[in-house]
């Protein structure tokens, strides 16, 4: 509908005119008022004015025209409106209060109606802006959160047009490339060219790039790495809008730390933190590796599995901070020994494995001696000085087995078999027999750890007796052990199982209380009869033996001179210096001290001399073919003459006959014991034979 026209026919004919006007405001969609061109008093509002300025018709009908919106523009150009040369228009915007509360933002239209036939008023009509400028705040806000969005990813982003024009890159992305802070704005070109120089290789980051270029749409993921030696993962999305592609979104993540977290998981799997070399899992993987290899090219291999003897007592002894410092110790020593590619790993406390390529039985051999000398080289560590051995078995392929699990199973037996067979040393895996007779020992190690713990052990105590008076000055304890099935297990059977498996100390202990006991015992019944007991090596190298002897002593109230411990020569070969101050500890304390088995071992004046010792026993082994083996009687008598000679007393072994105890009487030999006096007694049966007169007689 024309307007203009409208008014104009109004000025023909005014109340009917008018009376359109009015309607055709009012049936207007825009808030519209109509304002008298003299009067200037509104003539007709639309219900689309008054709802927007919450007011009433009433209110705002034939009011002056600035009663309807007072701002400070429409009170201006009403003031002017009438005078000459004013203007007939006016276009603003306005805030107003919104009806309801907060602030409407009007685009105001003041328009004055003129020409022919129009009447002399002026058209208002307002633009509602809130929807408009709330639709830009919503826009600034989402623009604001994506932007936020990609700032917060941990990823660098990079978004282009499909044609590679940059868009936009976060933060992140620049710090990630590198990129300095002239490029941040510089142009595409310099970038690209930037990250294909920050990228490692460059000719294959293009080649990606290419591979990335040629998908066009298609999503691409690679990896690629920078000259920083960072990862890189790329990943290439296209972005999509409504349906149509808009550009690419490329994110890159750095991997480095996973990748190094994922090393770090993989090497703490693989590897043993005390030493650095392998463990046991990835020993046993190399060895499988390193037979597959072997079985295509009919090679051999040798599995070397060595441990450290008596390793608890160095870390008893030592600590067990020392005790690891031992075994990376170890562990570097058996490294110098071994070639480029064979392989050494830790496969359990103080064990270690070691495979060997190329290595028949001549070559294991040599390395397993070349790696006990190594290692039982003297050590020095954090100011403590010691020596250890080791035990190796060893297991060839493909002799001993075929799979690395059976291969290393086989070098433990071979090495449980070096063990058992006195340690510092090593063995071959042998099927069968020997297997029976680890397994035999093995048997016997437990049944004697039972026995002990039922106290089923017995001691029986063999005579000795003065060569020139006949009588008995003294016994020497002896262990028995009676099996129910099996019936007497001789201690020569036992011992050096019990010695191999360190469970002598045990059973040594025990053989001195008991013995110190029994001396005690006879001794407050008012006899005092010596009491020798056998010490073994292993047991007198305990730190604390003296102290324990000199606790038996006073708990049992034995004066010491009644107690004689009988060591064997190699204690006081192995480690001389300790030996020897251990000696004088438990001469000090005042208990004899005599030579076992004097003559089998490494005989020499130096250390009879030296230790503070108060007799020698002559072995069996000398006295059997005594008097006519003119050799055994060459020794013997060399034997007895050198005790006279530093003083000490001279006991002998394994007297049988007469004629040796005859021969022995005119040497000069001190006392004896044996067969022909008696054997070993249990204590009652031993003072029948000492004291018959006072035996009760027989039943
Ligand atoms: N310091 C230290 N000790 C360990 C570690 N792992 C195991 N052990 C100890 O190593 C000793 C190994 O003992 P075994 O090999 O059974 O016995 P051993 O005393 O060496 O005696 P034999 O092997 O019979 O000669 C045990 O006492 C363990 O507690 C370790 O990582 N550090």
């Amino acid at each position: 509908m024309n307007l203009r026209a409208l008014v104009g026919h109004r000025e023909s004919a005014a109340p009917a005119v008018a009376g359109e006007c009015r309607a055709l405001v009012e049936g207007l969609w825009e808030p519209t008022w109509l304002v008298d061109g003299r009067s200037l008093r509104v003539l007709a509002v639309n219900d689309a004015a008054l709802a927007l300025l919450g007011r009433h018709r009433d209110e705002v009908l034939e009011q002056p025209a600035e009663a309807v919106l007072d701002t400070p523009e429409d009170m201006a150009f009403w003031a002017v409106a009438q005078q000459p040369g004013a203007d007939t228009a006016l276009l603003s915007r306005t805030l107003v209060p919104r009806p309801g509360g907060g602030t409407l933002h009007l685009e105001r239209r003041i328009h004055r109606l003129q020409g022919p036939g129009a009447p002399d008023a002026y058209l208002v009509s307002l633009r509602d802006l809130t929807p408009e400028r709330q639709a830009l705040e919503e826009r600034d806000t989402l623009i604001a959160e994506l932007r936020a969005t990609l700032e917060s990813t941990a990823d660098g982003l990079l978004v282009t047009d499909l044609q590679g024009r940059i868009r936009a890159f976060n933060r992140r992305f620049a710090q990630m490339w590198q990129l300095p802070e002239a490029l941040a704005t510089g142009d595409d070109e310099a970038i690209y060219a930037w990250m294909l120089d920050a990228a490692a290789e460059p000719e294959a980051y293009l080649r990606q790039l290419e591979a990335v270029e040629r998908g066009v749409l298609v999503p691409a993921t690679d990896r690629f790495k920078l000259r920083s030696g960072r990862v890189v993962e790329r990943v290439v999305l296209t972005q999509w809008s409504r349906g149509r592609p808009l550009g690419r979104v490329w994110s890159f993540r750095d991997l480095s730390e996973r990748l190094a977290a994922d090393q770090r998981i993989e090497t703490l799997a693989t590897t043993d933190p005390l030493t650095g070399v392998p463990n046991r899992r990835q020993l046993t993987e190399r060895v499988a590796t390193a037979l597959i290899e072997v079985q295509r090219q009919r090679g051999r291999i040798a599995l070397l599995l060595l441990d450290v003897d008596r390793f608890k007592q160095i870390n008893d002894s030592l600590g067990q901070g020392m005790g690891d410092r031992v075994l990376a110790e170890v562990c570097s020593r058996i490294r110098t020994c071994l070639r480029d590619g064979d392989v050494v790993g830790r496969v359990g406390g103080d064990q270690f494995a070691m495979l060997i390529h190329h290595a028949g039985a001549e070559a294991a051999e040599h390395a397993a001696r070349r790696i006990l000398r190594a290692t039982e080289a003297p050590y020095e560590i954090e100011g403590a000085q010691f020596t250890l051995t080791c035990s190796i078995g060893v297991a060839l392929f493909p002799e001993a087995a075929d799979t690395a699990h059976d291969l290393l199973r086989r070098a433990e037996t071979a090495m449980q078999a070096a063990k058992a067979d006195g340690r510092a040393g090593f063995r071959f895996h042998r099927t069968g027999s020997q297997d029976d007779e680890v397994r035999k020992r093995v048997r016997l190690d437990h049944a004697m750890r039972q026995v002990l713990a039922r106290d089923g052990f017995r001691l029986h105590y063999q005579p000795q007796v003065d060569l020139s008076t006949g009588r008995v000055v003294g016994t020497e304890a002896l262990i028995r052990w009676r099996d129910p099935t099996h019936g007497d297990i001789s201690p020569a059977d036992f011992i050096p199982v019990a010695e191999a498996s360190g469970f002598i100390v045990q059973i040594g202990d025990w053989v001195l209380s008991q013995a110190v006991r029994q001396a005690a015992s006879w001794y407050a019944a008012g006899r005092a009869m010596p009491v020798s007991v056998n010490v073994s090596a292993l047991q007198f190298q305990q730190a604390d033996f003296a102290t324990r002897v000199s606790r038996l002593l006073a708990e049992h109230r034995l004066p010491p001179a009644l107690l004689e411990l009988e060591l064997t020569e190699s204690i006081l070969v192995r480690d001389a210096a300790e030996a020897l101050e251990r000696l004088e500890a438990l001469a000090a304390l005042g208990v004899q001290l005599a030579i076992d088995d004097f003559g089998t071992g490494y005989s020499s004046l130096a250390y009879l001399k030296r230790f503070p010792l108060d007799a020698l026993k002559i072995d069996r082994r000398f006295v059997r073919g005594l008097p006519g083996d003119e050799s055994d009687a060459a020794i013997v008598r060399a034997i007895v003459q050198m005790a006279h000679a530093l003083g000490l007393r001279v006991v002998a072994e394994g007297v049988e006959l007469e004629a040796q105890r005859g021969f022995l009487a005119g040497l000069g030999c001190h006392t004896y014991q044996g067969f022909l006096f008696a054997p070993a007694l249990d204590a009652q049966a031993l003072w029948e034979v000492i004291e018959p007169e006072k035996a009760l007689p027989a039943a």
